[in-house]
This record gives C-alpha cells, structure tokens and sequence, in this order.
C-alpha cells in the first residue's frame, strides 16, 4: 500500500508516523520545506519515545525510512491511499482536491481528516465522490485509538471497506457515522470546549480551575481549556463555525473570547500562546 498524506502539521505528522510505522510506503506534502522539517523533528521525537517504552516494531530510523517528504503534489500520482490534513477551511481543502482528483490514479481512495466539514462537499470537488470518505484521527495520533469514518452521500461500499482495513492495519479502531456538521466527535466534544471558553469571557472561574474542575469532577484527562490550546484556538473557531452555519442553532454559536484570540494570533501550543503560554 502506498499511503499519502498532505499537510504536515500536528494530524499529518501524526498520520504518516502511524501509516509507516503499520508498514505502508508514506509520502507526506506540505507546501513548504520548512513545515516539511517540523513535522520530520516531530515524528522523530515521538518515535524515540515510543521505542525507549519498547512500544515500536523496528527502529526508529527503519520507520523513518518508509517516509517519504516533498513539496510537490505529482509524487501522490501512484498513491492507493491520500489523506488530507492541511487547514480548516472548506475553500482551501476544495481547491486542493480538485487538483488532487486530476493527480492521483484513478482507483486511489481520497480522504479528508476534517475535523467539520462537509464529506460530501470535499466530495464532489473531487470529482471521484464514490472513492471519497472521511477519515477522522484523532490527536495525539500516535496514541489515540480512534478513527471516526465518515461516509459522504456517494462513497462505495468498497471505499469504507478498505478505509476500515487500513485503519485497522493501523491499529486504530474504526467506527463509522453520518455526514452530518461535526460528525459525532466534534458536534459533542466542541460545544463543551466553548462553553468552557465562555466561562472564562463570563469570569465564571479562572483557566487553571475550570480545568481543575473537569479533570478532577469528571476524571477527563485533559481540562477543556488545556485541550482547546492542544488542537489549536484556529482550528476551534473553526469547527465553531461549520456547526454554527451547518445546524441553523444559536447554542452553536462561537464563544466571542474565541475569536478575539485567534484575531490576536494566540493559537494555543502551536503559536506559544493560548489560555497558556508554552515554551516554543
Ligand atoms: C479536534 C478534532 O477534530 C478531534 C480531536 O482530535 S479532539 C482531541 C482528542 N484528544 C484528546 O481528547 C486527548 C485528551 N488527552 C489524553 O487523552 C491524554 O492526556 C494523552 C493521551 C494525550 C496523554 O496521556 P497522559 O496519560 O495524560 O500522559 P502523559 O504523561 O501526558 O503522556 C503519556 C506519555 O505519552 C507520551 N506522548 C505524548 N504524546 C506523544 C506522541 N505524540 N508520541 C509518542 N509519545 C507521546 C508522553 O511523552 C508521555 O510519556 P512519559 O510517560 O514517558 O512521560
Ligand atoms: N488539531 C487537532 O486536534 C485535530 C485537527 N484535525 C483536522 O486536521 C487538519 C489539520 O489540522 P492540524 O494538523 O491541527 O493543523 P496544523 O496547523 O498543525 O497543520 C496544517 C498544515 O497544513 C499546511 N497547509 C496549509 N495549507 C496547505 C496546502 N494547501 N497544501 C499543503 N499543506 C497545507 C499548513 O501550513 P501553514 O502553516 O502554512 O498553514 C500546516 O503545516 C484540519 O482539517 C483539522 O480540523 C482533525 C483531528 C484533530
């Protein structure tokens, strides 16, 4: 299996480690060389890790060797398999499937990582909507069991079969769901994550102890704020939106404290700042 994967921040880095590490051949892309660098140091860093905890089959360096990175989107021509995970935007992913619906052999299986946005949409972009599914991993990919399997109207019955396969062949677990706004994962998980949010905007309780409050109440074993600045403010305004505009209800509404930061470029870990500052 020749494993493609586009975008190699946070999912994608994650994504193409766990594709090497099951044995599959992996291309990743980003746009640019540097993204391609940071997202190499990542993977090595977890890779360590892993092997010191006896947890990877092989070494490091032999799963390293199954990856290949480029800046250019003709090395997915022979690809069986291309997972998107580049920006949530649903104009940005659209124009990247039209190119990559000319590019890739005509029996490769196209898939989005989105976290929100509409499969059948992506879909059609494509122009290959039957061998086009959403396959949604979860972070931190190399330790998340989950792959949340999204069929759009027209994907084939043999799409989600071999989607399922390989994901199981990367030892996730799949479980599929509709093509609705948010999926499952994100229609539940977001509204807390904003509400916690606008606890914060309300004065309701400092960050440290509304996720004090979370970890130690209901055992979760991140705070909510914690883990808004683990995936990314951006990408949770985002996700906001799409559940906002895509269910017609009020009580999706994104927290006004949300966009405010990610208007002030405080992403969370990724930028250095969020509810939290990290070192960078
Ligand atoms: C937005 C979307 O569309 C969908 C989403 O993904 S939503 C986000 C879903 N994810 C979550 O909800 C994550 C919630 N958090 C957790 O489950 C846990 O905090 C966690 C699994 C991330 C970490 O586990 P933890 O029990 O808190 O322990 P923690 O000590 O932080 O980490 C465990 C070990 O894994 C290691 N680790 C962390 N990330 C790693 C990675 N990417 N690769 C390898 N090792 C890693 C840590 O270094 C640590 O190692 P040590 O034991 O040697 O210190
Ligand atoms: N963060 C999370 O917890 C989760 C996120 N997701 C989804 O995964 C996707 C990626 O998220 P995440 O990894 O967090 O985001 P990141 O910001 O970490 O990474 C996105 C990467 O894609 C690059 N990129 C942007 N546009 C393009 C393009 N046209 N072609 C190639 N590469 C591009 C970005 O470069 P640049 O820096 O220039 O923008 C960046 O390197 C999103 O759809 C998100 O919703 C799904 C599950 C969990």
């Amino acid at each position: 299996m020749k494993f493609g994967v586009i975008g190699a921040g946070q999912m994608g880095g994650g994504i193409a480690q766990v594709a090497a590490q099951s044995g599959f051949d992996v291309v990743v892309q980003d746009v640019k060389q540097e993204f391609l660098a940071r997202g190499q140091a990542t993977i090595e860093k977890s890779l360590a890790k892993l092997h010191e905890k006896g947890r990877l089959t092989g070494t490091p360096a032999e799963v390293l060797g199954r990856i290949q990175f480029t800046t250019n989107l003709q090395d997915f021509a022979d690809c069986d398999l291309v997972v998107e995970a580049i920006v949530e935007n649903e104009a940005v992913k659209a124009q990247l499937f039209r190119q990559l619906g000319e590019i890739v052999k005509p029996e490769g299986i196209l898939a989005s990582n989105t976290s929100s946005i509409p499969i059948t949409s992506l879909a059609t972009a494509s122009g290959r909507p039957e061998r086009f599914i959403g396959m949604h991993f979860m972070n931190p990919v190399p330790l998340m069991a989950l792959v949340e399997v999204i069929r759009g109207y027209s994907t084939s019955d043999e799409t989600a079969q071999k989607v399922t396969e390989a994901a199981r062949q990367m030892s996730k677990t799949p479980v599929e769901c509709n093509d609705y706004p948010g999926f499952v994962s994100n229609r539940i998980l977001m509204p807390m994550l904003n509400e916690a949010i606008q606890c914060v905007m309300e004065g309701v309780a400092e960050p440290e102890a509304i996720d004090q409050i979370m970890k130690l109440g209901m055992n979760h074993p991140m705070g909510p704020l914690t883990l808004a600045d683990f995936i990314g403010l951006d990408t949770c305004l985002a996700i906001m939106e799409v559940l906002h505009q895509g269910l017609g209800d009020d009580k999706y509404r994104p927290s006004p404290l949300l966009r405010k930061m990610v208007q002030a470029g405080l992403l969370g870990r990724k930028s250095g700042r969020g509810f939290y500052s990290y070192e960078q």
